[in-house]
């Protein structure tokens, strides 16, 4: 059962939270920093302390990306497979954190890993989030040339998720990328085809595109800022909202 916060009921039932592997770098420059994971595994465990159920994406980009790994010379689909498995690693990383905290959770793969992870399995996965557990969602779509963006939405959308919420490093979507542009101003609320036509870089075109067709709204938040997970959860206006109709 859901319960209230300071007077607020969660808005959401169901999430698909989605984590950047750089997030869980910290101020490192590659792998990941033990403070921030355990500040996120609270974070998480506080949305299931209020009933809510939660799944989760890792992203790998903290430790390897097929792209980068091709611009150097390597075969793009080995890239793949290595970026695929790094997200594999941060998300044992993640249900470890969350298992210190007494935050049950488990890892589901899309490669299989016998011994490592269960595989991946959509009825499991729903028994899974109605008991109270943390469902990490990890190896993206198991695909190469997808992202785990599109993997993120992709499984929202198989779980019946309420929202796609992407936790990244930026407060939202803007009109350009506000690491390099500082003049660049932030929109509160998107339709997919706004994304689309102004080709805001925020996510993958697949992943818009998945959404849109499916209908499924998309929140983009800073995760560097501590609570607004819960605020998201809770209603408050964090980041930017994409959906059909503003
Ligand atoms: N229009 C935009 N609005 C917001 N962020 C943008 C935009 N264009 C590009 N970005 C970049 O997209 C990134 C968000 O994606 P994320 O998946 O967290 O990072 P990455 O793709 O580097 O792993 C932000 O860090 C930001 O620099
Ligand atoms: O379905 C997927 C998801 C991910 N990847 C690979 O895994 C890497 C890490 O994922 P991503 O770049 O999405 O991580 P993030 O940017 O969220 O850290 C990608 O670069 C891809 O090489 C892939 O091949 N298929």
């Amino acid at each position: 059962m859901a319960q209230q916060v300071g007077g607020r009921q969660p808005r959401y039932k169901r999430i698909l939270l989605k984590l950047s592997g750089e997030a869980l770098m910290g101020t490192e420059d590659f792998g990941i920093d033990p403070k921030v994971l355990d500040r996120m595994a609270l974070e998480i465990g506080q949305l299931i302390g209020i009933g809510v159920q939660v799944g989760l994406v890792i992203g790998g980009g903290n430790l390897f990306r097929g792209a980068a790994l091709s611009a150097v010379g390597m075969d793009r689909v080995t890239g793949d497979h290595m970026g695929m498995l790094a997200t594999v690693m941060n998300s044992l990383a993640m249900r470890d954190a969350l298992e210190r905290s007494n935050i049950p959770a488990l890892v589901m793969s899309a490669i299989s890993m016998v011994g490592v992870t269960d595989h991946y399995d959509r009825r499991k996965a729903m028994g899974h989030l109605k008991q109270g557990k943390v469902v990490i969602f990890s190896a993206g779509t198991g695909n190469p040339f997808f992202t785990t963006d599109s993997a993120g939405c992709l499984r929202g959308i198989e779980i019946n998720a309420d929202v796609v919420l992407k936790a990244t490093k930026v407060d939202g979507v803007y009109t350009a990328d506000p690491l390099k542009d500082p003049n660049a101003e932030k929109f509160d609320n998107l339709t997919y085809d706004e994304v689309l036509d102004r080709k805001l870089e925020v996510m993958d075109l697949t992943a818009i595109f998945l959404c849109r067709d499916h209908n499924m709204p998309l929140r983009v938040f800073n995760m560097n800022k501590p609570g607004a997970l819960l605020n998201v959860v809770l209603g408050g206006a964090e980041g930017t909202l994409i959906e059909e109709n503003k």
